[in-house]
């Protein structure tokens, strides 16, 4: 017979009285999107870019060489320009930019759709911090934690640069939770598919039949990929598996160049303005690497992309949305989640 506790406290769990509060333990999932600047005017934007372009995960420079070019250039040019660039696109209603409000909405219904985990977003650059989230997390009592980097295609200057921030926090922890890291799902059926099914619907919907869909993806400079990170190949075959799916002719492109040295080929921007000289007038673009849809997409390639189309004389150009947060997009989700958690849910 177990003989009652003088220290176990009101709420039945055995503590002395004078013990700092022990919430029950939790699964804590968080995905985690690239970021955005706090508004778009150039100041929000120096902030934000001066933290993502300081990151050597993602500017492969000795610090002492790109620190001057980053304050004495970039940061001083870039901010207004940018800041334009997100107010064409900003939703002023709901107070944010897409891409936050989309992340946003992401975990809202992943968090309807498991019920018995704590669901939140963060973002890698500007807000909400990583860091301010698993430390809200942790009060809850989250002992276990999935991290999902919202990028099907791992790469080192998104995927990694994650798991770094995750793991400068825990360093920080005397009771670290226990924690996973999703798998990157470039070539998961259940995405390959939902994307397969969304592009047909999507093709269908329009009034005009494309000669051809072109997949984009970000671009990464040509040398991470001799430096062995797999993103262009998990890209390639993302494209391929959609492409076998499809009953027209898919190409696959990379946009978002930064600098001078050469990035991952062929370029989005150079291909539209190619192709109506080749003979392919009419095109739908996609972007199947993006979960979201953030400025690379819905200013970049849905407005941008046009201009560059039709100035060169192509007649028809359609922009297909992400996934977001629509009902395929949670779908897929939520089986992503269900896939990394497998045994930590039962197990409770
Ligand atoms: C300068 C190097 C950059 C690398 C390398 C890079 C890789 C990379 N980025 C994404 C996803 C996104 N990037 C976004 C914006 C963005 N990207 C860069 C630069 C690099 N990206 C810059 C400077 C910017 C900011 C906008 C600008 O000033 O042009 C976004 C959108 C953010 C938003 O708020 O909407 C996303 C998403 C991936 C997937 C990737 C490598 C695979
Ligand atoms: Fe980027
Ligand atoms: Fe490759």
């Amino acid at each position: 017979m177990i003989l009652p506790n003088p220290n176990m406290n009101t709420d039945g769990r055995h503590r002395p009285t004078d013990h700092p509060p022990v919430p029950a333990p939790r699964i804590g999932v968080l995905i985690v999107n690239l970021g955005s600047p706090d508004a778009p005017e150039a100041g929000a934007v120096r902030r934000y870019l001066a933290e993502f372009l300081s990151d050597p995960r993602v500017i492969e420079i000795p610090r002492l060489a790109w620190q001057p070019i980053l304050r004495g250039i970039i940061l001083r040019t870039r901010p207004a320009k940018s800041a334009k660039l997100y107010a064409s696109i900003w939703d002023r209603q709901r107070g944010g930019s897409p891409l936050t409000l989309h992340t946003r909405d992401q975990a809202a219904a992943l968090a309807e759709a498991l019920p018995d985990c704590r669901v939140d977003f963060a973002m890698r650059y500007g807000n909400p911090s990583i860091t301010s989230r698993l430390n809200e997390m942790k009060a809850a009592g989250c002992e276990r934690i999935l991290i999902v980097p919202m990028y099907p295609q791992y790469s080192a200057a998104t995927s990694a640069t994650v798991a770094d921030r995750v793991a400068d926090w825990m360093r920080g922890q005397r009771w670290q939770p226990a924690l996973r890291t999703a798998a990157p799902w470039y070539d998961d059926p259940a995405y390959i598919e939902a994307l397969a099914e969304d592009y047909r619907a999507g093709l269908a919907a329009l009034d005009f039949r494309p000669d051809e869909l072109i997949l984009t993806f970000h671009g990464m400079p040509r040398r991470t990929l001799e430096l062995g990170d797999p993103y262009h190949c998990h890209c390639q075959k993302t494209a391929r598996l959609v492409g076998e799916r499809l009953d027209l002719p898919v190409r696959i492109v990379f946009q978002s160049r930064f600098g001078r040295a050469e990035w991952l080929q062929p370029y989005l921007d150079k291909t539209l303005e190619a192709l109506p000289a080749e003979g392919v007038k009419r095109v739908a673009v996609a972007a199947p690497g993006f979960p979201a849809d953030c400025l690379e997409t819905l200013e970049e390639i849905a407005i941008q992309g046009r201009e560059q189309f039709e100035g060169a004389g192509g007649t028809h150009f359609a922009y297909l949305p992400c996934l977001n947060a629509r009902p395929a997009g949670i779908r897929l989700l939520t089986h992503l989640v269900e896939r990394d958690l497998a045994g930590w849910r039962e197990s409770r």
